[in-house]
């Protein structure tokens, strides 16, 4: 089991910065994943991590031991990537068990071993098959046994799943969990997909701009986001720009809301913004003289059979809320209704 340490790294491209004064040290053993939205520096960082490409500044360890300068062979890690790219002339199990025949390990003991990981990928029967017989989702798992044949250091993956339809990506999601666990291997996940990083994760790296954003759990980034891009990029929020107060309020509108202090609150005024997720919220008549709540108008029903989504509006704000879908709602759209803020809801510092 291996920990990976990023000390100040840089990487740039002439004058571009894709990554900046990167700072991670993650733990061993665990699913991580690193996500962030198209061109914010994730594979640049993959790329570093397993030694495809240079930093410019910094320094990449494993386990403590610097490895910055050793190229991707002599890492030790196993790969995976989203265009599974097995070697066609050869079949099942030769591909398998390539880099030990590199090694000129024997033939009978690179066949086992390509027996091995092949029940361990649930696909003990087709050893001998071509890889042009196999299915998306089967070449998948064969490129991911493949990376596991030499017992990496560290199994890292740059998109593995978006190549499958939604279906099959979501099996294959639960079956990677398994074979993390299974291993104990520390695992690194790159992925644009939030529900995916949310859904397979123990430690989630957010990037943005080149930067991280936060690393978290799941629960973590979505309950504390640290930055208004973390709060938008990983689920549904609205965001009230306001004043945080070190007594537990927050100033929005001309109004006092009771919230819970965050400790970067000073007794002055600190400009925050207020993070509230859909689930967070609730509506009610205006007549209830609900507390701690924001005057909103309907703008939106969506009944999903499972919930319902309903869209309010307070001036530039819109908020969603869900709503059970047991029982009649009680409003519909254009009434005026209260929006109840929960003293638990977030604060970020703006
Ligand atoms: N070899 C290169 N030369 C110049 N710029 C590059 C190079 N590789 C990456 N970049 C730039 O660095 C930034 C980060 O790229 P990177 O591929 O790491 O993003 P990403 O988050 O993985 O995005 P995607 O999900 O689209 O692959 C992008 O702006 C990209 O254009």
């Amino acid at each position: 089991m291996t920990t990976l340490t990023l000390e100040h790294v840089w990487k740039r491209f002439g004058s571009f910065e894709a990554l900046k004064d990167i700072n991670l040290n993650l733990p061993s053993g665990k699913m991580i994943t690193f996500l962030g939205p198209s061109g914010s520096g994730k594979s640049t960082m993959f790329r570093l991590v397993a030694g495809l490409d240079d930093t410019t500044e910094g320094t990449v360890r494993f386990d403590g031991e610097d490895v910055t300068r050793l190229p991707a062979h002599k890492r030790n890690v196993g790969m995976v990537f989203q265009n599974y790219a097995l070697f066609p002339h050869l079949n099942v199990w030769e591909n398998i068990s390539y880099g030990l025949k590199l090694q000129k390990r024997p033939k009978a003991e690179r066949r086992a071993r390509a027996e091995e990981l092949l029940d361990l990928i649930k696909l003990p029967h087709i050893a001998d098959r071509s890889i042009k017989q196999l299915s998306g989702g089967q070449q998948q798992r064969v490129s991911i046994a493949r990376a596991l044949a030499m017992e990496p250091r560290l199994f890292l993956l740059d998109e593995p799943l978006s190549a499958l339809d939604a279906k099959l990506r979501e099996h294959m999601q639960a079956e990677l969990c398994d074979l993390q666990q299974t291993l104990g291997i520390t695992t690194i996940v790159v992925t644009h997909d939030q529900r995916e990083a949310m859904t397979m994760s123990d430690v989630v790296v957010v990037i943005d701009q080149g930067e991280v954003q936060q690393v978290g759990s799941p629960l973590e980034i979505y309950r504390k986001p640290a930055t208004p891009f973390v709060a938008d990029f990983v689920g549904s929020s609205t965001l009230l720009e306001g004043i945080a107060r070190s007594d537990g309020t927050f100033e929005f509108n001309g109004q006092s809301l009771k919230v819970t202090a965050p400790d970067w609150a000073s007794r002055d005024l600190t400009p925050g913004l207020l993070c509230l997720r859909p689930e967070q919220l609730h509506l009610a008549p205006r007549s209830a003289q609900t507390p701690n709540a924001i005057d909103v108008d309907v703008s939106l029903i969506r009944d999903l059979g499972s919930e319902i989504e309903v869209q309010a509006r307070a001036g530039e704000y819109e908020f969603l809320v869900k709503e059970s879908s047991g029982q009649p709602l009680g409003y519909g759209v254009g009434d005026k209704m209260r929006l109840h803020i929960p003293e638990t809801a977030h604060l970020i510092r703006a």
